[in-house]
């Protein structure tokens, strides 16, 4: 079931050429998987028909590796449309300081739930640093990354192209690693250190609100009914302070992908 903005979400949320988000509900959250699942190929499959490559940045969190499960499934399937794994390019949007190979690493749970299964080359899987590397800490991390995204940029741009940008939330309205009353949330830098998160593990590395608005589209995958409050006061019109997922917006799409439990708290159509 798909509700036009005016429905749901206050008009004002579009930000000057920024279409205002977009919501879709889903009766539960395996079906939402499924159904940001069969998105997200298509999506891939669309943007490598214009470009010829597809970028995508995974985010991390129970509903968005479940997506990346529901992805491999569908690989097996006759689906409409396929993907060339071995042209797109993998980023993060956060990925926990931890060593190498932990299973907390948002890297290591997305090789497992999918990129190992579909082949995407080594070259193209830009994974951000452990914490047992050669960086020594979650800044110098932060930086090597920021270089890394420069060096596949565009000449004289900082960020490359993204066809989509994954996002979770929390109960609190976090997203990626950007916590409330975070300095991160106004930290102008394309990637962050993010240390004492509410959320374990307590240090991180995390794209800035300024490099997850670049991606073209930007799509909020949320369930549990746990999190309708903070999805509610994010579609009209919370401040990103407040709420840091609230400050998402893509280029040309912003989607909040719900399920009924998320969407419990929105006001109602009409
Ligand atoms: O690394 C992380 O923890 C994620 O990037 C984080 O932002 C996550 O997406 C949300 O906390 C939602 O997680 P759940 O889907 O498990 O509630």
């Amino acid at each position: 079931m798909s509700l036009s903005p005016g429905d749901r979400v206050s008009a004002e949320l579009a930000d000057g050429d920024r279409p205002a988000p977009d919501v879709v509900i889903e009766p539960d959250a395996d079906r939402l998987a499924r159904a940001v699942a069969e998105a997200l190929v298509a999506r891939l499959a669309a943007a490598q028909a214009v470009h010829g490559t597809a970028s995508v940045v995974l985010t991390g969190g129970g509903v968005g590796i479940a997506v990346l499960e529901r992805m491999a499934g569908l690989a097996a399937e006759p689906v409409r449309e396929t993907v060339d794994w071995t042209a797109v390019d993998v980023w993060w949007g956060d990925e926990r300081f931890v060593p190498d190979g932990d299973e907390q690493r948002n890297e290591r749970q997305a090789r497992t739930a999918l990129l190992d299964a579909v082949g995407v080359p080594a070259e193209r899987v830009h994974a951000m640093p452990p914490s047992d590397g050669e960086f020594p800490g979650p800044d110098e991390a932060a930086a090597w990354y920021a270089g890394q995204l420069a060096a596949a940029a565009p000449e004289g741009q900082e960020l490359p192209r993204f066809d989509v940008l994954l996002l979770g939330m929390g109960p609190e309205g976090h997203t990626a690693s950007i916590f409330p009353g975070s300095p991160a949330v106004r930290d102008p830098r394309p990637v962050v250190a993010v240390r004492d998160c509410p959320k374990p593990p307590p240090t991180r590395v995390s794209l800035g609100l300024r490099a997850i608005n670049s991606a073209e589209e930007v799509w909020l995958v949320v369930a549990g009914a746990e999190k309708a409050p903070a999805v509610a006061a994010a579609l009209t019109g919370a401040a990103p302070e407040e709420i840091p997922a609230a400050g998402v917006r893509g280029r040309r799409a912003t989607r909040w992908l719900l399920d009924a439990g998320a969407a419990s708290a929105l006001p109602a159509a009409g």
